[in-house]
């Protein structure tokens, strides 16, 4: 479940090769194994046509074909671009047909139940040529199932760019791992459902996707002897006069997700509206920035927070303490950061982003991962980048992308609920990188429980006071 970019993957190409493991091996390993991906899905009477092109992401579709012709499906290869040009794919081409197996000619009247676009993969260069863009034209409109080699043809490998004529795959057969692409924007539409196939090579990306067994491994688990005080004091700074249910749906986000205590800074009339909704909350009327890392654990703020400049001088004299501090809504804004010991997290949605980045909002949608990481690693700092697919970026260079959560979540006041989340989270897990994860990973989960007996039409931030209980106790069993 790791993620690798086009350079990355043939920098393991090559490492590969020196190391014994020859590309005729991977090949070999990458056919075979979509080969068993793809064979409970198919139906022996179907016909298959496999596309495959000039490159070795035509190779895989060579090997592919063997594997179902040795199986006695319904197959035909065809070269609509051209026979292989790659030593590699040339060498399963003469042992495909020292197999005994043929080549078809390629033309546009051919009918197939099943097309396999394995046409360009990692090595691919936008826009599409024209003469492959009937071809991919002529897939899309073919009304075959389609299962795409590594990535859709017409789709880049690490950015969210696609030409127009782009392959729309039902199904993806990421090789090794996955591209950045199958988590950006537009690309990721274009993959179907997604799976990687492990060609024999060592996993060693800085980049996954954080799944269930991550949670469950990293989740923490009740211990005997605690009392209210193990897990610390959290400090809440959010909600206005005008906002004072952001810090009511932030508050029910730290109290569901295991803070200790929590201590909301808010104004007198927000805590009327707070105080019922969340009655384990103790207020402060008067918060200072000063000392504040010998009264509380961690700090989150911003939920329900007017962007001025007090807030702005408040923040930057609250990042000189030494704590754990959450910046979020109100909170984000263009700023330097100084080095510090205590971590940062900002969680932006891509408009707020776009803000703190001065980038449009449609180029971070597809560059998520990389802008995030950038940011992360020039700030010094956790870039919690939401929406579908949030990317989790850490300042070393490293980070997850979260699967969980849906459309549901589109709605105001859901963001505020994952802030109260980080908040609880990062006081009770032993490392900070999982509990940036599982908050946003398990924020999604139950999103997604909800929908199954709800719709998404429904979903209100103030659900997960009853969603949080059931899924917590989920993934922590
Ligand atoms: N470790 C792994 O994961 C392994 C990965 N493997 C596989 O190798 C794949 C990468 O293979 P690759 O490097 O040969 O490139 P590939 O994607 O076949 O494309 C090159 C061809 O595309 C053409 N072309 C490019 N742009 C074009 C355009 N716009 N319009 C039209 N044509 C265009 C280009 O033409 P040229 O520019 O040379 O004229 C050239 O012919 C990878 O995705 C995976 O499937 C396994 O086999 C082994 C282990
Ligand atoms: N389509 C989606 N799929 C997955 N998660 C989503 C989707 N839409 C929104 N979310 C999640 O919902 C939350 C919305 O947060 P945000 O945009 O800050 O809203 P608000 O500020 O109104 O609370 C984020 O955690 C985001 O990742
Ligand atoms: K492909």
């Amino acid at each position: 479940m790791h993620l690798y970019t086009s350079q990355q993957i043939k920098a393991i190409d090559k490492r590969a090769e020196q190391m014994g493991m020859s590309l005729f091996a991977l090949m070999e390993n990458a056919g075979n194994g979509i080969y068993r991906k793809l064979m409970p899905l198919l139906n022996k009477s179907e016909k298959v046509l496999i596309l495959a092109g000039k490159g070795n992401n035509g190779g895989d579709g060579i090997v592919l074909t063997r594997y179902l012709k040795n199986n006695g499906n319904h197959v035909k290869l065809v070269f609509p671009t051209g026979e292989p040009k790659t030593p590699t794919a040339l060498e399963h081409l003469a042992f495909y047909q020292a197999c005994g197996y043929e080549v078809s000619e390629f033309s546009f009247d051919l009918k197939a139940d099943w097309v396999i676009d394995a046409l360009l993969g990692v090595g691919s260069q936008l826009p599409l040529r024209e003469n492959l863009a009937q071809i991919t034209a002529w897939i899309n409109q073919s009304g075959a199932k389609v299962a795409a080699i590594d990535l859709p043809t017409g789709v880049s490998s690490d950015e969210g760019d696609i030409d127009e004529y782009a392959v729309q795959a039902d199904y993806t057969y990421a090789l090794h791992g996955f591209k950045p692409s199958a988590f950006l924007f537009p690309s990721s539409q274009n993959y179907g459902e997604v799976s990687v196939i492990d060609i024999g090579i060592r996993q060693d990306s800085g980049w996954r996707v954080w799944r269930d067994e991550d949670v469950r491994k990293t989740l923490p688990k009740p211990t005997g002897n605690t009392h209210k005080g193990t897990f610390g004091t959290n400090l809440l700074i959010a909600g206005s006069d005008e906002m004072p249910g952001s810090a009511a749906l932030a508050a029910i986000g730290a109290l569901r997700f295991g803070t200790g205590k929590l201590t909301i800074a808010t104004t007198k009339h927000a805590s009327t509206i707070i105080g019922p909704l969340a009655p384990e909350a103790t207020f402060s009327f008067d918060v200072k920035s000063a000392g504040i890392a010998d009264q509380y654990l961690s700090v989150a703020i911003g939920p329900g927070l007017n962007p001025d400049d007090e807030l702005e001088t408040f923040i930057k004299d609250l990042l000189d303490q030494p704590v754990a501090i959450i910046l979020d809504a109100g909170a984000l804004s263009q700023r330097k950061y100084n080095d510090r010991q205590a971590p940062v997290i900002i969680t932006p949605h891509p408009g707020e982003f776009s803000r703190l980045t001065g980038k449009r909002s449609v180029e971070i949608q597809k560059n998520r991962i990389s802008f995030a990481s950038q940011y992360a690693v020039e700030n010094g700092l956790m870039v919690v980048l939401k929406g579908k697919y949030t990317v989790i970026a850490y300042p070393d260079g490293t980070g997850v992308i979260n699967l969980t959560g849906n459309r549901a979540l589109s709605k105001g006041g859901t963001g505020d609920t994952l802030t109260g989340m980080l908040l609880a989270s990062i006081g009770t897990h032993q490392s900070i990188k999982a509990a940036v994860a599982n908050a946003v990973f398990i924020h999604g989960a139950c999103a997604n429980d909800w929908v199954k007996e709800n719709g998404d039409q429904a979903l209100s931030a103030h659900d997960f006071d009853r969603l949080l209980p059931k899924i917590c106790r989920h993934y922590s069993s």
